[in-house]
């Protein structure tokens, strides 16, 4: 005799929670880059100077997390950015660690070739979508540094030296308010147009919403294409995970980040720090997106240079972690 038996199952929250996976995570990479500014664009705004043995050890930390690219320093005028002026001792050091690359900001021939000296096997120039800040940050227009990096971009390509093309303000600058995403798309495909094979997109300011991020996105990838972008988000209005997370649905696969949330700019009076990278890889990880990177490490990393600083850490993730004895629920 057959029998059958019904089990009444409520599939209903199931079907919920697969419409949600599938909202969610359209569009979404299975694999996130994340490069770590916090030694470049994390101190280059401290007051106090931090010891070079400091910024080794950081460096060290960070690639010993997983982070596949740590931006080490910058090779621009120490009259500029006193903080940085030991590029070349920071580079010097780290020549021997392999577990990452460690690029460099060059902001023309001569800190290109600085950079090169020391031992720099990939650079970054850093161009505006503002005028304004273009003139605060580099003392020349936006037309006079695309020349400039015309010459940097050629050198590199002689050296077959890899080359990053940041482009600032790309929301909105601290001057001249909100910036138009034609100016960005301009800026961007100029410097990919020269032989920048990734451009960074940075909201220099941390005023970018999702309501301005995307109309911005959208103007760039028109001229770029997507594989060759990433996003540089600075958290001043609390919103760079958000922007992130519509950058990520937007097909963008790379993001810049600073370890315990330490940045801003020295000419971009009243920006905070950039996203921490503890809490990007949180929401990765929460994505179930591979970054290859280790949140325990990266914490260890954080603590460091907080406790060096003297300062809590800016990244909301690494003062929960550090708060919870017991182990964290796996989500
Ligand atoms: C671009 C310059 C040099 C122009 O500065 P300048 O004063 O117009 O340049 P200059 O050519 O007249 O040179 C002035 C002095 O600097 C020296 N100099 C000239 N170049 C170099 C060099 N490469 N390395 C070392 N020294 C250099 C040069 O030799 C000279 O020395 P002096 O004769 O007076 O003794 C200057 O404005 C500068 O260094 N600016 C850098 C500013 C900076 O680093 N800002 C922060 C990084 S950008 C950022 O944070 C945004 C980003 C990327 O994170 C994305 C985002 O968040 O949006």
């Amino acid at each position: 005799m057959i029998h059958t038996i019904f089990i009444s199952v409520d599939i209903a929250p199931l079907a919920i929670m697969w419409r949600w996976e599938i909202l969610l995570k359209r569009g979404l990479p299975s694999y996130v880059k994340v490069v770590e500014v916090g030694p470049r664009d994390g101190l280059q705004n401290e007051k106090s100077i931090v010891p070079t043995a400091v910024k080794i050890e950081l460096i060290q930390l960070l690639a010993a997390s997983g982070l596949a690219v740590v931006e080490a320093t910058s090779f621009v005028s120490p009259k500029w950015v006193p903080q940085l002026a030991d590029a070349k001792d920071v580079m010097k050091a780290i020549q021997n660690v392999h577990v990452a690359r460690f690029p460099v900001l060059t902001p023309n021939i001569k800190g290109f070739e600085a950079a090169v000296a020391a031992g720099a096997k990939e650079v970054a120039v850093f161009a505006s979508a503002s005028e304004s800040f273009s003139m605060s940050n580099i003392n020349c227009s936006i037309a006079d540094s695309l020349a400039r990096y015309q010459d940097v971009a050629l050198a590199a390509k002689n050296l077959a030296i890899p080359i990053r093309g940041y482009v600032s303000c790309v929301v909105g600058c601290p001057v001249e308010g909100a910036v138009p995403p034609s100016k960005v798309a301009y800026v961007a495909k100029e410097l990919y147009d020269m032989g920048c094979s990734e451009i960074s997109l940075g909201d220099t300011i941390g005023v970018g919403t999702p309501g301005t991020v995307i109309p911005m996105l959208e103007a760039v990838m028109s001229v770029v294409p997507v594989e060759n972008l990433a996003v540089h988000f600075h958290d001043t209005y609390g919103q760079s995970l958000s922007n992130i997370l519509v950058s990520l649905q937007m097909g963008i696969s790379t993001v810049d980040s600073a370890i315990a949330g330490l940045g801003g700019c020295p000419y971009a009076k009243g920006a905070s720090g950039n996203v921490a990278t503890e809490d990007v890889v949180y929401m990765l990880n929460g994505l179930g997106i591979k970054t290859n990177v280790d949140l325990n490490k990266l914490m260890i990393a954080g603590d460091f240079i907080c406790k060096h600083l003297g300062r809590q850490s800016g990244s909301k993730t690494a003062i929960a972690l550090s708060r919870i004895t017991a182990p964290v629920p796996k989500l």
